[in-house]
């Protein structure tokens, strides 16, 4: 292990202990890429975990791809089904040499970059170019609470709705965190500009959210067919239990219904 390496390791895991338990993780500002600055490290990122699999959710469900998923988030949704990479951060730094020899390695050319939120993690903007100048494609998985300056070809973005705020009373400061970041219209409308295709993936757990959903819709100024309503679950059963509901009322507005297949092909496990 390289000193330099081991170095900014060492920073790194400081830096994310010198945070309060709940880690926070730097905004994109102080984390993007700063490219041509001779002073510039070669960026890493905070990864949770690479694998294969097939896109379980939106346009590309069913398309094999290699799966980067950064560590840490700036929102708390209470659902979170990867609180490994949100609520509790786990992981180990990567150089985006490193991810690029991965992909490469791979059958795959299409990439998902997921988290944790993608777009806070130092080198996002890099990664994504790198991959693209490679010839791969390119889906950014993100909340869209924070815009780097990233291009990518398509933008699954999952605007998080006031019911996702975690509960006031067990996490007060989080819960105040995430109603401020969580939904900041003007960055996600310089996203979907910035990239070449948008589908707008809302997780629905409830009928009252769809007056929401509408209206985030309307100050977006989407297409219903770019919006994709999915279920909030983990479980067969739980998606199970939302489709007969949330079917007929995605449709009913011209949006689609967005199935998470990977929890139906494999369970709701890590590296799936
Ligand atoms: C773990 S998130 C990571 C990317 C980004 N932070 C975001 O929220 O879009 C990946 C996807 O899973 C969705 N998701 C997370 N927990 C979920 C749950 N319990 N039920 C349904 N979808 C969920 C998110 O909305 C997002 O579309
Ligand atoms: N197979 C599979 N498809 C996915 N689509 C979005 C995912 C995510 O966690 O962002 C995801 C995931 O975690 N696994
Ligand atoms: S924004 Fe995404 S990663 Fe962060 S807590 Fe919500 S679902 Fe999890
Ligand atoms: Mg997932």
């Amino acid at each position: 292990m390289s000193l330099t390496w081991f170095g900014s390791l060492l920073e790194t895991r400081c830096r994310l202990k010198s945070v309060d338990q709940s880690v926070d993780v730097l905004p994109a500002e102080d984390s993007a890429e700063t490219p041509g600055d001779p002073r510039a490290r070669p960026s890493t990122l905070l990864i949770s975990e690479t694998f294969v699999s097939r896109q379980g959710e939106g346009q590309l469900t069913g398309t094999n791809s290699v799966f980067i998923r950064t560590s840490g988030c700036n929102l708390r949704c209470w659902f979170c089904d990867t609180p490994y990479a949100s609520w509790k951060p786990e992981g180990a730094p990567q150089t985006i040499e490193s991810l690029l020899n991965l992909v490469a390695d791979s059958e795959a050319n299409h990439v998902v970059l997921t988290g944790g939120e993608p777009l806070i993690a130092k080198g996002i903007v890099g990664l994504t170019d790198r991959l693209r100048a490679a010839g791969n494609h390119v889906t950014i998985e993100t909340a869209g609470t924070v815009d780097p300056g990233v291009r990518c070809d398509l933008l699954s973005l999952s605007p998080k709705l006031r019911a996702s705020t975690p509960d006031e009373k067990e996490h007060p400061r989080w819960a105040k965190l995430h109603s401020e970041r969580r939904l900041p219209i003007d960055t996600m409308k310089q996203l979907i500009r910035s990239a070449d295709a948008t589908q707008v993936k809302f997780v629905v757990d409830s009928a009252e959210e769809l007056a929401e959903i509408d209206e985030v819709v309307g100050q977006l100024g989407v297409d219903a067919d770019l919006v994709w309503l999915m279920p909030q679950g983990i479980s067969v059963e739980q998606l199970d239990a939302v489709r007969p509901w949330l079917e007929p009322m995605a449709e009913s507005r011209g949006y689609r219904y967005c199935d998470r297949m990977q929890i139906r092909w494999y369970g709701n496990r890590r590296g799936t």
